[in-house]
């Protein structure tokens, strides 16, 4: 297990809404109250439509979860029908904002071009973007996933100063692991996750990539994410689905206690 700070982050995706969300925040405030889970530091990504309902609450009453969001545009503002900018989500005093996650890459057809853009707008308005990584089925059965995810590392990062570099996190998710049921094995997972350090290491320096969080997705439940994160370059958990369950997600935030 690597000494950074483990970030156990929850991608609702297009779940839950901003009563749903309240409820869900407070139960997991609650659950997790009652022990210091300084530990491990906690994120939700919720719905864009959410995030002012979660920042009321966060706020409120003080609360230690981060939030953030599930994408951002490359643009600051304009005639962009749909988008939500960076100085938007930055106003909501959002921490995080998920970039490039697989379903955007999917279904939404973004490139590492426009994924970079993404990452630097993030920067400029002072959110730690989340950097989504992984490669599909047919290119793990070909045994090209390490080059192929060093693609989107390199893609993503492209032209990105060190000193915003050494605070991004870095997600990778296969894209058979996404809600699928099929984790990747902890060593796979381990394979790929050093050998992106070791490419921020030649990218940048080996003090920057022993500093950047390297998250794995897919999958991650309870039951499994104890031997995910005791992989020494694995430092938390992009939850998909197990997020939405808060009681589970409580359960993988306290990975240590099982
Ligand atoms: O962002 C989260 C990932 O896509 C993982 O989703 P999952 O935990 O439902 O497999």
């Amino acid at each position: 297990m690597s000494t950074r700070t483990p970030l156990m982050a929850g991608n609702w995706k297009m779940n839950l809404n901003h009563l749903e969300a309240i409820a869900h925040v407070q139960k997991l405030a609650f659950a997790l109250a009652d022990k210091d889970y300084d530990a491990c530091e906690v994120a939700v990504l919720p719905p864009f439509t959410d995030l002012r309902s979660v920042q009321t609450l966060v706020d409120g009453d003080k609360l230690k979860i981060k939030y953030g969001a599930q994408d951002l545009s490359a643009h600051d503002s304009g005639a962009f029908t749909g988008e939500i900018s960076g100085p938007m989500l930055a106003k909501l005093k959002c921490t995080y904002v998920a970039v490039g996650h697989s379903e955007r890459r999917q279904y939404h057809a973004e490139t590492d071009e426009i994924v970079n853009a993404k990452v630097k707008s993030a920067f400029k308005h002072g959110l730690t973007p989340i950097l989504c990584v992984g490669e599909e089925l047919a290119v793990r059965e070909a045994g090209n996933h390490v080059s192929h995810t060093l693609a989107q590392v390199d893609g993503g990062l492209k032209d990105v100063p060190a000193e915003q570099a050494e605070s991004i996190v870095i997600a990778y998710e296969p894209v058979w692991a996404i809600g699928t049921g099929k984790v990747c094995g902890a060593g796979d997972a381990q394979e790929v996750c050093a050998a992106i350090r070791s490419r921020l290491a030649e990218l940048y320096s080996q003090e920057l990539a022993d500093k950047v969080r390297i998250q794995y997705g897919g999958s991650v439940k309870s039951g499994n994410v104890a031997e995910i994160m005791a992989n020494p370059d694995i430092d938390g958990a992009l939850v998909g689905g197990a997020s939405l369950d808060a009681d589970e997600f409580v359960k993988i935030v306290r990975f240590r206690d099982q």
